[in-house]
């Protein structure tokens, strides 16, 4: 371990963020309802530009009037390049009590985009007296945003989130794909067998597996973007289950069947955590024998093993406290 210890991230689901459109108030009280952890109400592109005013004051409505129970609540504001997202920070701030709890920062950059927004929610919070402080959640989409995904990550300690934006960052990348994530049947393989079998690659795991490491780094929760196939549950579940692997907390939805999907990949399984249980007595009773390293169901299992296996204990003592 180096002599700087990994930070752990917020102690608090996010197994599943469900977005909805600012411009559908129709659909809020069903967000509310939902089993996401994690609710995004969006002011950036689900908003077409002559609609940004209106849906910056449906959506402080909703803030305000709409009961989110227990959910973490986040705003996704406009992009920095934009002539909205200083309205919709001042807006938030001023005209919100205290229940939005995080605001959603799209197409970061670069450490100084965190640094702007950080200045004026600083500036908005002090002169409305707010004793609450929004936590922010940043989105990485862009080449600019995966090539500086270290600084971003360490740039402001109100930064609790960092999501994969598969859209953005393919088009950013000139990546000649349309569609929103998934399976991409340009990106494989051929094998050397006389059929000439195709394997199927992942063009995202370099991006999320970069933005992972980060954020752990920085004490920050990776969260895997959309998927924007909502009749293909399989197609959801395979991405959601490589994100999960590669350390993931969970993944957007954008619609609300997706919700289980993502809530079912990122609970583990009463298996998965009965075995990690069954690793962390183990490996107690070997150190009480003096011993850093034994044998469970005829495999190695050390300290390393104790700490994996601590992760998804952890995780599922945090679903279990947040209600389950
Ligand atoms: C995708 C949708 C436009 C589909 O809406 P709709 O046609 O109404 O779907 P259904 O008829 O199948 O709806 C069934 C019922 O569910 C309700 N509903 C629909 N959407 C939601 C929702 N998001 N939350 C809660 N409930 C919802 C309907 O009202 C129906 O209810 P009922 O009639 O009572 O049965 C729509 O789902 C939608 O707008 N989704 C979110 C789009 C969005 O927010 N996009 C932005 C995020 S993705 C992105 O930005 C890309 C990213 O940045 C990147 O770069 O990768
Ligand atoms: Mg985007």
């Amino acid at each position: 371990m180096s002599f700087t210890v990994q930070p752990a991230g917020p102690a608090r689901p996010n197994r599943c963020q469900l977005f909805g459109p600012a411009t559908r108030p129709t659909i809020f009280e069903k967000m509310a309802a939902s089993a996401a952890d994690v609710i995004n109400i969006d002011l950036e592109d689900s908003v077409a530009p002559a609609d940004k005013a209106a849906a910056r004051t449906t959506a402080i409505e909703a803030v305000n009037d709409v009961d989110w129970g227990a959910k973490t609540l986040s705003v996704r504001i406009n992009g920095l390049d934009t002539g909205f997202w200083h309205h919709d920070v001042i807006d938030l701030i001023e005209k919100t009590g205290d229940r939005l709890d995080l605001i959603m920062i799209p197409k970061v950059g670069n450490a100084k985009d965190i640094y702007a927004v950080d200045a004026l929610v600083s500036a908005c919070e002090q002169a409305a007296r707010k004793s609450k402080r929004i936590g922010f959640e940043v989105l990485i989409e862009t080449a600019a945003g995966a090539q500086n995904v270290g600084e971003i990550a360490a740039a402001s300690p109100r930064i609790q989130s960092m999501s994969f934006g598969v859209a953005d960052y393919a088009a950013s990348m000139g990546m000649n794909v349309t569609g929103i994530g998934g399976t991409q049947d340009d990106y494989h393989m051929l094998a050397n067998d006389e059929g000439r079998t195709v394997n199927m690659v992942d063009p995202w795991h370099y991006p999320i597996a970069r933005m992972v490491a980060a954020c752990r780094q920085h004490g920050v929760l990776p969260v895997d973007g959309p998927f924007g196939d909502f009749s293909d549950d399989e197609g959801f579940l395979a991405q959601a289950k490589r994100s999960a692997t590669l350390g993931c907390v969970g993944k957007w939805a954008i619609h609300p069947k997706q919700v289980a999907l993502a809530n079912r990949v990122f609970t583990p399984t009463p298996a998965k955590v009965e075995h990690a249980r069954r690793i962390l007595a183990a490996m107690r009773a070997a150190e009480e024998g003096g011993q850093g390293a034994a044998v469970l169901d005829g495999k190695l299992i050390d300290l390393a093993s104790s700490r994996q296996a601590r992760v998804i204990v952890t995780q599922a003592e945090l679903i279990e406290a947040a209600g389950g």
